[in-house]
């Protein structure tokens, strides 16, 4: 990776550094409910502040598809993130235009200001070139901290780091580090935890791990399709039987690459999806045609712990049942918390990433345990498969 950092930055008095951060953050009417990214991103922000810059932040909030909704005003962002970062976060009401150019005009060395969400105007996400002129002439410099938003080639995201001297924050730059020791230049062997519901969404990302990884544990809803491909019965379990021959392929595939797969062994299973649901634990051979598979079983648990412990380096996206829900919970948690006892122990590097992954992991009470836990969904899974992120190669330009 040969972008530039934070590092590569003196004395910024006087300079306008326009730093896209990811504030997407899950809300409850004005109040900031989970503040993980707005807390990944002061860092960032307090370094270049130091450094004496006059730092404006560029944000997108949900999807408004370029028009102006209220509702998804960044205002109440800005106030929790005053609260956070314990200075003031000034807040003008467009990204562009008089509004933003008097604002940032009255900033003194050290200011931090926010700017109204940039998917008000359609120029962001269709990354038009005039919309992203208009950014860049707000700013001296541009940094990248927007990990999570990097797949997006939008006019902040990618159309600046074009037009101004870029570089990349220190969350963007954790990220990238996190993952390139997890897949890229990894201690070896490397297990992959991949559960979660759907196969379809991530047929890139399977097809692209067993060629890079030595192991794939396969889990969750996920493991469904693959048993129903082995011809096993898995009664009225979330299966997308459509994708037996892509979940066939992909077990060629990986036999090819010399990537063990490890499937179920037997199952937690139940008539009802609610907690406190009578379940039972079979064999995969024996799921009764009227039950769902909603866990994996206790001996599917212990070849899970056997694969984290032959692993130096494990990699999680997916959790292993449908662990919102006691007791399916039970195996995410049990392997969640022996990745972490490992990795505590200094013999396993740990990565995971994905919306539910996160929530898993904080579930079990070990996501502070793991080496890294990306704050990224899309972007994270995106990376897994393979593919290049927009955003990520404007800054290596
Ligand atoms: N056996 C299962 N049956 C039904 N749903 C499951 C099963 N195992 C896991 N899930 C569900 O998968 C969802 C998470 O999957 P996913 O969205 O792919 O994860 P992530 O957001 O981390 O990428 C959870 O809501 C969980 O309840
Ligand atoms: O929250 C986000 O996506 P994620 O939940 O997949 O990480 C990012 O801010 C990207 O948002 P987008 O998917 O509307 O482009």
């Amino acid at each position: 990776m040969t972008f530039k950092t934070l590092d590569d930055l003196g004395n910024l008095s006087g300079r306008r550094a326009l730093v896209r951060v990811d504030l997407n953050v899950p809300m409850d009417g004005n109040r900031v409910t989970d503040t993980t990214r707005i807390d990944r991103v002061l860092p960032t922000i307090r370094e270049l502040s130091d450094k004496g810059a006059r730092v404006v932040l560029l944000a997108h909030f949900g999807r408004p598809k370029g028009a102006v909704m209220p509702e998804m005003s960044l205002a109440p962002v800005a106030a929790a993130l005053t609260e956070r970062l314990g200075r003031p976060v000034a807040f003008a009401a467009d990204c562009i235009g008089d509004l933003a150019a008097s604002l940032i005009d009255g900033l003194k060395d050290g200011d931090v200001a926010l700017l109204e969400n940039t998917r008000f105007h359609a120029g962001e996400e269709k990354n038009d070139g005039a919309f992203a002129d208009a950014l860049a002439a707000l700013g001296d410099l541009y940094v990248n901290d927007a990990f999570s938003a990097a797949h997006r080639a939008h006019a902040s995201t990618e159309g600046l780091a074009r037009r101004l001297p870029a570089y990349a924050g220190r969350t963007m730059q954790a990220e990238l580090e996190a993952l390139a020791s997890a897949l890229t230049t990894p201690v070896r062997p490397v297990l992959a935890v991949v559960g979660g519901a759907k196969v379809s969404s991530k047929i890139d990302l399977l097809e692209n791990l067993v060629k890079k990884v030595d192991m794939l544990v396969i889990g969750g809803g996920m493991a469904n399709t693959f048993l129903a491909a082995k011809g096993v019965s898995v009664g009225k379990s979330l299966c997308e039987h459509d994708l037996a021959d892509t979940a066939r392929r992909i077990m060629d595939a990986a036999t090819a690459a010399g990537c063990e797969i490890v499937l179920p062994v037997d199952a937690v299973v139940a008539r009802e999806f609610k907690a406190g649901a009578a379940s039972e634990t079979v064999s995969v051979d024996a799921v009764p045609a009227d039950a769902m598979i909603l866990d994996v079983g206790a001996a599917s648990i212990d070849n899970v712990r056997a694969k984290i412990d032959a692993a130096a380096t494990l990699v999680w996206n997916g959790p292993l049942g449908a662990f919102e829900i006691e007791p399916f919970d039970t195996a995410t948690v049990a392997a969640a918390r022996h990745a972490a006892e490992r990795t505590r122990a200094g013999s396993l590097t740990t990565v995971a990433g994905g919306g539910d992954t996160v929530a898993a992991l904080n579930h079990a009470g070990v996501a502070d345990d793991f080496s890294y836990v990306s704050t990224a969904g899309g972007a994270f899974l995106e990376w897994l498969e393979g593919k290049a992120l927009p955003g990520v190669v404007a800054l290596e330009n």
